[in-house]
């Protein structure tokens, strides 16, 4: 079966979603409130998330969602609650039509919390269930850096679907990204994508103001003649992934140009378009459970681009555990050429 209807909705309410996120970030982040204040990260967290489940409801009303947010703190917090359903509800696609399909607005307040509470699925190796991470790289969100909505649909524990909203990428899959600055800021004309796959059809991009699939088109990982040429990306935050093992699994492979350190699943999309071409994710806690909805879509995407995606022993990451990868460690992806060559490097830098 295809499961083009799925992507085509999957990209339509990332796209609203990161409507939602942008004005947040326009209206609370940028320039208005101190770092220490998380507010817009739980405003577009909690909204996104809103705007999603209940376009995943109107279209596919029988399947589970695994999603980052739960409600009972906002229903306890009356304020927030008010201010993300002011947010909330005005947000809609400039097209009509694409808007419909996703069931127009949220009828209330209360419908807003009861669907966000839709998430709550354990997970498993059974049936239809999306994966949802309404603001992956809250870090990067914070800073105009990089963030991503992420949505992935896994069918019997398989991912058949993947979409990402960056709206701080540039839109041109050449473009590279300057690995001294990595951020760039949404209200620059050119940034914002969409990226999506299918397995078995392919990983497109297109510009994330844009329409319908009319406009995609198909994006692949960049051939490596050499590894030692080969670029690799990383996360920003040190607690995330451990940049001195990283540094020396690129060490050993001959690489010499620095890493692009950029937040979210913005890596995975990257290295899908060219831009860079191995993610590494080596673990800094070694009992830390890696969250599916971290990596449902961009696994799919980096796959469908001609890559390969494991962890550090070199296993596919198993989607069927329930809401964790709990049987993966770390995540190392690159083309598919390489990949036994960044294993065995990462084998010998962990001592694996
Ligand atoms: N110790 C950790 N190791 C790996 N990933 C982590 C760790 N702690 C949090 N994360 C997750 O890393 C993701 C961001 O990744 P990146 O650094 O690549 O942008 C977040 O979703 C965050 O989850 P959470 O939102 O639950 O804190
Ligand atoms: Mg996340």
């Amino acid at each position: 079966m295809s499961y083009q209807q799925e992507r085509y909705i999957a990209e339509l309410a990332v796209q609203r979603a990161c409507l939602l996120t942008q004005k947040v970030f326009f209206e609370k982040a940028k320039g208005t409130v101190s770092k220490d204040d998380k507010s817009p990260v739980t405003i577009g967290d909690f909204g996104a998330q809103a705007l999603i489940i209940s376009a995943i409801r109107k279209n596919f009303p029988n399947d589970e969602i695994v999603a980052e947010e739960e409600a009972s703190s906002l229903r306890e917090d009356k304020d927030l609650s008010a201010e993300i359903w002011r947010l909330v509800k005005d947000i809609k696609l400039d097209d009509a039509e694409s808007d419909n399909l996703l069931g127009g607005p949220l009828a209330s307040e209360q419908s807003m919390l009861d669907i966000i509470d839709n998430g709550n699925s354990a997970g498993g190796p059974k049936g239809r269930i999306w994966a949802l991470d309404p603001i992956d790289g809250t870090k990067g969100f914070l800073r105009g850096g990089q963030y991503a909505v992420c949505l992935g649909l896994m069918v019997d524990g398989d991912v058949k679907v993947g979409a990402i909203g960056t709206p701080n990428l540039p839109v041109d899959d050449a473009a590279t990204i300057d690995a001294s600055t990595g951020a760039q800021q949404s209200e620059t004309a050119g940034n914002g994508v969409l990226f999506s796959a299918v397995q078995g059809e392919g990983a497109t991009s297109r510009p994330l103001a844009s329409g319908g699939l009319t406009t995609s088109k198909s994006i692949s990982m960049r051939p490596v003649a050499k590894i030692s040429d080969a670029v690799f990306c990383e996360g920003v935050e040190a607690a995330h992934s451990a940049q001195g093992d990283n540094a020396a699994v690129a060490e050993r492979l001959g690489i010499t140009a620095p890493s692009v350190r950029l937040d979210s699943q913005a890596k995975y999309c990257s290295i899908a378009r060219g831009a860079g071409d191995i993610y590494l994710r080596l673990p800094v806690k070694k009992d830390y459970q890696e969250k599916i909805w971290d990596h449902a879509a961009g696994d799919l995407i980096v796959r469908e681009a001609g890559g390969q995606v494991t962890d550090i022993y070199g296993n596919r990451l198993d989607f069927s555990k329930g809401r964790t990868l709990a049987t993966n460690k770390g995540v190392v992806a690159s083309p598919k050429a390489l990949q036994d060559q960044v294993i065995d490097a990462v084998k010998v830098v962990l001592k694996l």
